[in-house]
């Protein structure tokens, strides 16, 4: 294990009953790296991130976040160290307005706990109204303020997720397909951002749109058959044999 991975993958594998998603796997990822994990349907990816984020107990091998174990470390605890997912599917409160998601979500990162009545105070809690104004304002999603979540497109929500990640200040931030379900123009809207993010956070990002993925990695890891077929760079991946082989089944053929 080296010392300075932020975080390191050692030999983990995930078991379902005896069906082996992901046998053996190990990667280290540096501060600030952008990993793209792509791979056929069902090749273990969103299983591997539950594993990192604590969603699931790997059946084997160690996890660690800045050289200190995390691999029996809870969910909760791994996002208090800085490591914050979006899912493939929104996780937000549809009743509430997109400003009372956010306070809600920075209300978390204060430390205040949800003390949900307490934050109608906008005088007293005048701090975290700022931040969410201000968040609202840099990502372009002012005019949604006080929209109420479910009336928004699926789109839009995802975007909001995102957002919320953010507004988290994660060292990590692990996102699950992203621009998955999403209009061009509501893509384009989610890379922007991904090139906005600090250039110190760690990013790892499952993606299907290989174009959005390959343009915003320094390093790609493709899973297949519960393993890490290729990792490399962007370049070296899309004219790899094998990777275009699981994609498009011909060596001849180029992934893009
Ligand atoms: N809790 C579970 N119990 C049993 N099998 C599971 C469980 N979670 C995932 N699997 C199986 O593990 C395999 C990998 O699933 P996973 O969702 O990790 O793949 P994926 O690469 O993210 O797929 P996709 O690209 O379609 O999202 C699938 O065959 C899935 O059915």
């Amino acid at each position: 294990m080296k010392k300075s991975a932020t975080l390191t993958v050692d030999g983990v594998g995930k078991s379902f009953g005896g069906l082996h998603i992901l046998k053996d796997i190990s990667l280290e990822v540096f501060k600030g790296e952008r990993i793209g994990i792509i791979g056929p349907n069902g090749a273990g990816k969103t299983t591997f991130f539950n594993l990192l984020t604590g969603d699931l107990p790997p059946s084997r091998g160690e996890i660690y976040h800045n050289d200190k174990k995390i691999t029996k470390l809870p969910n909760y605890k791994r996002t208090r160290q800085g490591m914050v997912r979006t899912f493939q599917k929104n996780n937000l409160l549809n009743e509430l307005s997109v400003l009372d998601n956010l306070l809600l979500t920075l209300q978390r990162k204060l430390g205040y706990g949800y003390v949900w009545y307490k934050m109608r105070n906008e005088k007293k809690y005048k701090a975290i109204y700022e931040e969410a104004h201000q968040l609202l304002e840099k990502w372009g999603l002012k005019h949604r303020t006080n929209a109420i979540v479910k009336n928004l497109s699926y789109g839009e929500q995802r975007q909001i997720e995102i957002l919320l990640g953010v507004a988290l200040e994660p060292q990590i931030l692990l996102l699950d397909e992203p621009t998955a379900g999403m209009s061009q123009s509501e893509t384009d809207y989610i890379v922007d951002l991904l090139y906005k993010l600090p250039k110190d956070l760690t990013l790892l990002i499952i993606e299907h749109d290989l174009d959005v993925v390959f343009g915003i990695a320094d390093r790609m890891v493709v899973l297949y058959d519960g393993g890490v077929l290729v990792e490399g760079s962007p370049e070296m991946v899309r004219n790899d044999p094998k990777v275009n082989q699981i994609y498009i089944g011909s060596e001849e053929e180029q992934i893009c």
